[in-house]
């Protein structure tokens, strides 16, 4: 029979699904070493943001096939060593949305009445009604930052109270912030105009320290904060001088840059600071989602079936995936490519299967190139079973060709994506040895393999362009990997792409594009 570890407090709706098939031992509280320590003997392990998955964990996994996150985030999960392993990653990407969300507002509305610590107050034997003297939410302004599931939802219930919503998301549509009645505004004016700020994105290098010294100096002295997203989004010292030289009027926080929240100036606050232990997705029915969400999954896995909301590798009969399984990365690894070069906001996306590629049973492939486009702004969050969803949601249009004819290679992926850098398109393709082939680039023939790091010009071909690009390059001292250039006529306009050894320091495309010659330069990181 096979064996499941739980390793953080999971509701017993979970566990009971997952006694069906297996032997369930639940051992909670145990460091990465004493679970590294056992984990050989599992084939599956269900957890919640308590268990750190390591690496160190992953190695010595030798019979686990799958990591069950009951909860959304898998930030405390080493997710490219388990893909590495062949270990599955599945979450509940919305089994707690609306808990996440209601705390969110109930935080927003414990601020502005003082409500913890009247409370407080009232237990310790005063009436002290004075000093809880409110304000009300009705009327104000409430930015809210990241306008995803959750986001959506307090936007919705907030502009049922009265209040006026300012939305920033790169990646969401207009129509989409429309249907909301929100609008949508740059991150500038959330922090210069809101009353209220509530913090609903993925932790990632853009949204770290999202709100910062500079962030908070713009910001009304009554504003208040809201964070029920990621520790780490919010710069907790600088947060802590604001608040402490009332340079705005509250903050209200549920995650912090470390869990659990040890020695922190914030705790030694009044009233204008609530903290609460990582509650967002504690609620009852939101506990019951996403243990039955989860151990279904995982039930299904140790049975041979696919799992619906994989965070790693594609929900597919084994017998499809094993066919397509090159294929998807390649689908992938273009879409994210393409979606970096059509910027943020990507309006529409073509997904051209050409080859023996163009049958019916790869609509797999649209799918995996759909999750690459998203997956600069959805990172986890997206997956084989929502990517389709997700782009329908941020208004992104889609269309689908197939094109049998065979070109140089028996089987290619066209994408064409429109951002708000413009229209973009890349072709790729699989060598004999399953390597990809970035094979064309904006019409421009190329034959590059992807890498971590790229760098793109569009010139006019020209003698020593390539030279100095290539100095500049070296004064900063970046190590070109590969160097291809592209074009469909001497002497016309042309192509350059460089993979490089380290990402590329600020500053640089500047100079590049200064470079005569140099029409457009960009980076892009896989
Ligand atoms: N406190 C809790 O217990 C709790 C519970 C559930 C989820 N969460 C966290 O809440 C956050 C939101 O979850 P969700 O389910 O709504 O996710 P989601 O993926 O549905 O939404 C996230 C949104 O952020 C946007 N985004 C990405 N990068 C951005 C950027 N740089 N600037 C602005 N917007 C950006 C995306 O376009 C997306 O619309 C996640 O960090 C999740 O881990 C916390
Ligand atoms: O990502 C999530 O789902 C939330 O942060 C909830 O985490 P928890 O399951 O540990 O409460």
């Amino acid at each position: 029979m096979a064996k499941v570890l739980v390793s953080d407090p999971i509701d017993e709706a979970g566990i009971k699904i997952l006694s069906q098939v297996a032997q369930v031992d639940v051992k909670t509280g145990l460091s990465p070493s004493e679970l590294a320590g056992i984990i050989s003997d599992y084939d599956a392990l269900m957890i919640r943001s308590g268990t750190q998955v390591t690496e160190e964990v992953i190695e010595a996994a030798t019979h686990l096939k799958i990591i069950g996150r009951a909860g959304v985030g898998v930030d405390n999960v080493n997710v490219p060593a388990a893909t590495r392993k062949g270990i599955v990653v599945v979450n509940s990407p919305e089994g707690n949305t609306i808990a996440a969300a209601e705390h969110a507002l109930a935080m927003m509305l414990s601020l502005s009445r003082h409500i913890p610590d009247a409370n407080q107050s009232l237990k310790e034997g005063r009436w002290d009604r004075k000093k809880f003297m409110g304000s009300e939410v009705y009327k104000k302004t409430l930015g809210v930052v990241g306008l995803g599931k959750i986001g959506s939802h307090v936007a919705t219930v907030a502009k049922a109270m009265g209040m006026k919503i300012l939305a920033y998301d790169p990646f969401i549509s207009q129509e989409r912030a429309n249907q909301l009645g929100c609008t949508l505004v740059d991150l500038d004016l959330i922090f210069t105009e809101s009353d209220y700020i509530t913090l609903h994105v993925p932790k990632t290098k853009e949204t770290a320290n999202l709100i910062n010294a500079e962030s908070l100096a713009k910001m009304k002295p009554t504003a208040r904060i809201i964070n029920c997203s990621r520790g780490g989004i919010i710069d907790e010292d600088a947060l802590y001088e604001a608040l402490a030289n009332e340079k705005i009027a509250g903050a209200a926080l549920d995650v912090f840059a470390t869990e659990p929240l040890g020695e922190s100036s914030l705790k030694s606050l009044g009233s204008n600071v609530i903290l609460t232990p990582h509650l967002g997705a504690s609620t009852a029915e939101a506990q019951v989602n996403v243990a039955i969400d989860v151990a279904e999954q995982i039930r299904d896995v140790l049975l041979g079936l696919p799992a619906r909301s994989a965070v790693n590798i594609p929900g597919l009969s084994p017998d499809v995936m094993e066919k397509l399984r090159p294929y998807m990365r390649l689908a992938e690894t273009l879409g994210n490519l393409v979606g970096q070069l059509a910027g943020d906001r990507v309006e529409s996306f073509n997904v051209t299967l050409q080859g023996d590629l163009a049958d019916n049973n790869s609509q797999p492939l649209v799918v995996a190139a759909i999750k690459g486009l998203l997956s600069k702004a959805l990172r986890e969050r997206v997956n084989y079973v929502n990517a389709a969803i997700e782009a329908k949601e941020r208004g992104i249009h889609i269309t689908e060709t197939r094109d049998t004819t065979a070109k140089d290679y028996s089987n290619s992926i066209y994408l064409e994506a429109t951002g708000t850098k413009g229209t973009h398109s890349v072709t790729g393709a699989l060598l004999n040895d399953g390597e990809i082939r970035i094979i064309n680039l904006d019409n421009y023939p190329v034959n590059v393999p992807p890498n971590n790091y790229m760098l793109f010009t569009l010139h006019r071909d020209m003698p020593g362009i390539i030279g100095k690009i290539g100095s500049l390059l070296g004064n900063f001292n970046v190590n070109i990997a590969s160097m291809q250039v592209g074009r469909k006529i001497v002497r016309g306009d042309a192509v350059m792409v460089l993979t490089i050894d380290d990402p590329l320091p600020e500053g640089i495309l500047g100079e590049i594009l200064k470079v005569p010659g140099v029409t457009d330069a960009y980076t892009v990181t896989l």
